[in-house]
């Protein structure tokens, strides 16, 4: 079988990583190499779940991606085009993106509403508009009947307010409003208490499941990689040392993971 070239990945994939470095503070005593010549393609529709040892580049892959800092080789493409030179506000667009800390993607000074229609303006001129009419109430209600957090009856209060739970569910549709091309997850439900985490982690697979969204999502959930999704990677020093997609992955046990992350942690002399 013929190497596919770059054209053809970047073609053939929804997300196409091809041939990145990144080195962060270079010629210094803080020199760190995370990536040389890594490469990711991820096919339109994967739900990709991210696991590995602490400092193995799974957050910085998401920033490149993103575009919060700068690659320093290769190049990035996003359904068959180029990210070189779209800033981050430009590429949030095409992605959306739910952090770690719930207080991220959502204001916590305005209400429900207010948050939903700002999401929803996102990227139009006049931003919240001249208020939200009852065409666009009823649809948010019915957007968050769905999440069955009783969210739909409390849409006039800040979301400063909600439970860490209810706040990342809510970031979670915000930023799955507009029409995205991919959904990045970093470590969306780490912060939260196992009850909540289960279950913005089943409407998280609802909402992919939905709207048919390409998906990557960074965990240190174990269980969750590998019960969610249709491929998992686990990195470790800047690459994939288990890429398992489909059939493959559904055969993954969580003992493979375990072994795999014990002979690294006996690598790297400590426990992970
Ligand atoms: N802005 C930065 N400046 C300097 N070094 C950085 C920066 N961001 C990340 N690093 C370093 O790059 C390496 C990879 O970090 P990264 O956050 O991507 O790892 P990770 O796999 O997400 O780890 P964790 O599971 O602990 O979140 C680490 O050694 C980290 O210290």
């Amino acid at each position: 079988m013929s190497i596919p070239s770059s054209a053809e990945r970047a073609q053939h994939n929804l997300v196409s990583m091809q041939h990145i470095y990144k080195t962060f503070n270079p010629d210094t005593v803080s020199e760190v190499t995370v990536f040389q010549d890594f490469n990711l393609d991820i096919p339109r529709g994967q739900f990709v779940s991210v696991i590995g040892s602490n400092g193995s580049g799974k957050t910085t892959m998401l920033n490149l991606l993103c575009g919060s800092i700068p690659i320093d080789m290769g190049a990035i493409y996003l359904g068959g085009k180029t990210l070189k030179g779209l800033k981050e506000y430009q590429r949030a667009g095409k992605i959306g993106r739910v952090f770690q800390d719930p207080s991220r993607g959502t204001c916590p000074e305005l209400t429900i509403l207010e948050n939903m229609a700002l999401a929803d303006n996102k990227g139009k001129v006049f931003g919240l508009g001249r208020g939200v009419n009852r065409r666009r109430m009823d649809e948010y209600r019915t957007q968050l009947e769905r999440l069955k957090l009783g969210l739909e009856d409390k849409m006039d209060i800040p979301v400063g307010s909600l439970s860490g739970g209810q706040r990342q569910a809510l970031a979670l549709l915000i930023s799955t409003m507009t029409p995205i091309e991919l959904l990045i997850l970093d470590e969306h439900t780490a912060a939260l208490d196992p009850n909540s985490s289960a279950t913005v982690m089943e409407l998280t697979d609802q909402i992919v499941k939905e709207k048919n969204l390409t998906a990557l999502m960074v965990t240190h959930n174990l269980k969750f990689a590998v019960q969610y999704g249709n491929r998992l990677l686990m990195m470790h020093q800047g690459r994939a040392v288990i890429d398992a997609a489909d059939a493959e992955k559904e055969k993954l046990q969580m003992n493979d993971i375990l072994e795999k992350f014990n002979t690294i942690s006996l690598e790297l002399g400590n426990s992970l």
